[in-house]
């Protein structure tokens, strides 16, 4: 064990496990994640470091881990889905598996959108993974999905739909497992009886079941990606293939070709929601890790000098712990955030499947909204980590460099993130409920009191200061009111409408507005869920210490958006001046926690496969090892010699 890993450990000034436990969300829960880790221990899962593979290498090892692990699922017994999604993140590490989409998207849009007759034929086929599906519905040409062109026309003669893509523009592409995949999910515009009836979802089986030959569809990979080897990514073509009538998820065509309305279009979109709902705990994650190897390292990493004195530990440098440990705030932040949106997701979906429609709109718009706020901040997050580590965080070995190409997909799939954050027609509905006097429930009801409370430009000297910046629920109000921005994007809506623009014109006149808008909505609740998380946390040294990342959490991201803050008048110049004197003063009380905050995560160094990141600190040794089994050094001399060189 490294002797400064081992000295950061002894610092701490709160018990690590039980901070664990807290995130877990209970002793039982880590006790049982660390009895699935141990399946990393069983030699079926050795695989080569992908780094040292060619892409269709990688896909080949990815694919036949992902056989491995379905075997080994049902050796171990493990079948609850919370259990199952926590084997699948320990083995799968920091890359994607090619059977990814089979669980994530076709797999829910089977559960949620079959009826009756359909979950008896399809669930056993594709649980027992004989149907292998994929979810295919953006086109090379639109991802908007008014604007998908893929057709399935009804034909009433012959009681099936005929799917259609008829420009090139009209070619799925992306659906993750283009050659793993047997089925897929299609979403295209449904046409009967000559009337176009909207995008629905349709089971299109792609290859031969015994030989996985294509039918006669265009199927295939689109090639290398920024990341993303593992995965098959897809193109595909179809040319008028024929379907059974049966095949079209939740049947709204009758036999005769009439059309039954569902409940709410949008039910369809219903797979989108829970991923990106998903994704918000995905960030949490991704940022605990890139912390977990930047923190580490930075504690074992000696350089230059801060006194004339031996070379200091690169984490008591002030601008690393300005780079690091805002992010470790982040980190926790969004874990609790993660877990609040799970519950959202489940508490909400439930009322749905009862047919209560009526908390629909919110989910959509949260987390959209949550999707996007995190997946970008985290993706920033990670390259910060990335470049904290110096040189040695450009090495693969750092595994920095993967969770980035890994991860900043995030910001583009389940809806491009300026899209997403876009999706805030409902704050702006919401504000003008509020002022026309509807009172708001939910995380929308601060929009209630808005009316007395304006928050507009004023002089800031012009305004008392009522915030005291080392209150954390001081700090909460004023989000809260910054979160009121949704007020002046409403206004540069109605400005635009006064100008005799078009409504859509001046929606995308008001677009910066509103982006800023959604930005500032999140970010307040973000600061409100982890503040109110505090509240739920008895041990007193881990409330302290979480308390000191919470006011770090929220006055940084005051420091960063201060001009919001000074022209709404919510603090004035002189507070301003106080936030970076007060954010140093929090480095300082998080520094001899920072190792232990990390350790928290509880990461499995096989998890994390990081050389950097290792729990015992031993970086330089296994560099060289690392370095040393580079495919280059298989032999002393490189073939390349003797071709070119000699
Ligand atoms: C390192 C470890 C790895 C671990 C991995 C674990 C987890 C990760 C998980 C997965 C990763 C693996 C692979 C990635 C797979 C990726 C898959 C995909 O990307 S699938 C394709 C996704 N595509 C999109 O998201 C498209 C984005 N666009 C849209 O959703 C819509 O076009 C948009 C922008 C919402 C507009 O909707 P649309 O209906 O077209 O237009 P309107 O403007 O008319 O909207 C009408 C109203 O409907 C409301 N609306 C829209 N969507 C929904 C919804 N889903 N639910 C409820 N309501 C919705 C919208 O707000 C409008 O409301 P109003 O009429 O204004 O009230
Ligand atoms: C790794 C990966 C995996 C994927 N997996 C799948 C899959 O399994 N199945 C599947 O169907 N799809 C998949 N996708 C596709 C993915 O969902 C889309 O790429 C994504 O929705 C973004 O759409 P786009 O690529 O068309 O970007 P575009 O929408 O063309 O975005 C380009 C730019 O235009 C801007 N823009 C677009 N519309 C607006 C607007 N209304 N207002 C303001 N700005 C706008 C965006 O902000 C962005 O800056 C995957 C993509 C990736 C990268």
């Amino acid at each position: 064990m490294n002797p400064d890993i081992v000295k950061e450990r002894q610092n701490a000034s709160f018990d690590v496990q039980k901070l664990t436990y807290i995130l877990d969300g209970g002793p039982e829960k880590t006790k049982r994640r660390r009895e699935i880790s141990l399946v990393l221990n069983d030699p079926d899962f050795d695989e080569e470091d992908p780094n040292f593979l060619s892409r269709s290498e990688r896909y080949e090892q990815a694919v036949r881990k992902s056989a491995q692990m379905i075997l080994k699922l049902r050796e171990y017994g493990i079948s609850d889905p919370a259990e199952i999604n926590c084997y699948k993140s320990v083995v799968r590490g920091n890359f994607h598996e090619s059977l990814g989409l089979h669980y994530v998207m076709f797999l829910p849009t089977l559960y949620s959108q079959c009826d009756q007759e359909q979950s008896k034929k399809w669930l056993p086929l594709a649980t027992s993974f004989e149907v292998l599906g994929t979810y295919a519905q953006t086109e090379l040409g639109h991802t908007h999905l008014r604007g998908l062109e893929t057709t399935a026309t009804f034909d009433p003669t012959t009681q099936e739909f005929v799917l259609n893509s008829p420009t090139v523009t009209s070619i799925k592409w992306w659906p993750g497992a283009g050659k793993t995949s047997n089925h897929a999910v299609v979403l295209a515009q449904l046409y009967t009886r000559g009337k176009c009836h909207g995008l629905h979802a349709f089971i299109v089986q792609l290859r031969h079941m015994d030989t996985h030959e294509p039918l006669p569809i265009l199927v295939g990979d689109i090639g290398p990606k920024f990341g993303f080897s593992e995965v098959d990514n897809g193109f595909l073509k179809l040319d008028h293939v024929r379907i059974p009538r049966e095949n079209m998820l939740m049947k709204h065509v009758e036999p005769d070709g009439r059309y039954v309305k569902p409940a709410s279009a949008k039910l369809t979109y219903g797979t989108m929601v829970f991923i990106r709902s998903l994704l918000v705990g995905l960030s949490a994650l991704v940022m605990a890790k890139s912390c977990t190897i930047a923190i580490r390292y930075s504690a074992v990493r000696h350089q230059s000098e801060i006194r004339s004195e031996p070379e200091p530990q690169i984490l008591d440098y002030q601008t690393q712990q300005y780079k690091l440990f805002p992010l470790l705030a982040t980190a926790y932040a969004f874990s609790f955030v993660g877990q609040y949106m799970t519950e959202t997701y489940y508490r909400i979906s439930g009322d749905i499947n009862q047919g209560d429609l009526s908390e629909l709109p919110e989910l959509h718009a949260v987390s959209a909204g949550l999707k996007a706020f995190t997946t970008w901040t985290t993706n920033t997050g990670i390259e910060v980590c990335r470049m904290s580590c110096g040189g040695h965080g450009y090495s693969r070995s750092s595994a920095l460099p993967d969770l980035y190409a890994e991860f900043t997909p995030t910001c583009t799939y389940e809806g491009e993130n300026t899209v997403m954050m876009l999706q805030t027609a409902y704050l702006v509905k919401s504000y003008r409920q509020a002022k026309a006097g509807e009172q708001l429930r939910g995380i929308m009801s601060y929009l209630n009191d808005m009316e007395q409370r304006h928050v507009r430009a004023h002089p800031a000297s012009a305004r008392p200061a009522l915030v005291d910046i080392n209150d954390l629920s001081d700090l909460v109000e004023s989000y809260k009111l910054r979160a009121a921005l949704v007020e002046s994007a409403a206004k540069s809506i109605q400005q635009e409408l006064q100008k005799r623009r078009s409504h859509e014109d001046a929606w995308n006149n008001s677009a910066i507005d509103l982006v800023k808008a959604s930005d500032a909505h999140c970010h307040y609740m973000v600061v409100k869920l982890f503040t109110d998380k505090l509240s739920e946390i008895g041990d007193p040294d881990i409330n302290l210490v979480l308390t000191t990342l919470a006011q770090l959490y929220a006055l940084h991201g005051i420091a960063l958006n201060s001009g919001d803050f000074l022209q709404a008048g919510l603090l004035t110049v002189p507070q301003m001046q106080q936030i970076p004197v007060r954010i140093k003063e929090l480095l300082c009380l998080i520094r001899p926690n920072a190792v232990a905050l990390v350790d928290a995560f509880d990461f499995p160094d096989k998890v994390l496969s990081s050389v950097l990141g290792r729990y015992d600190g031993n970086v330089y040794e296994n560099l060289f090892e690392w370095a040393r089994r580079s495919p280059l050094n298989a032999t002393e001399v490189h073939e390349s010699f003797h071709k070119y060189l000699k």
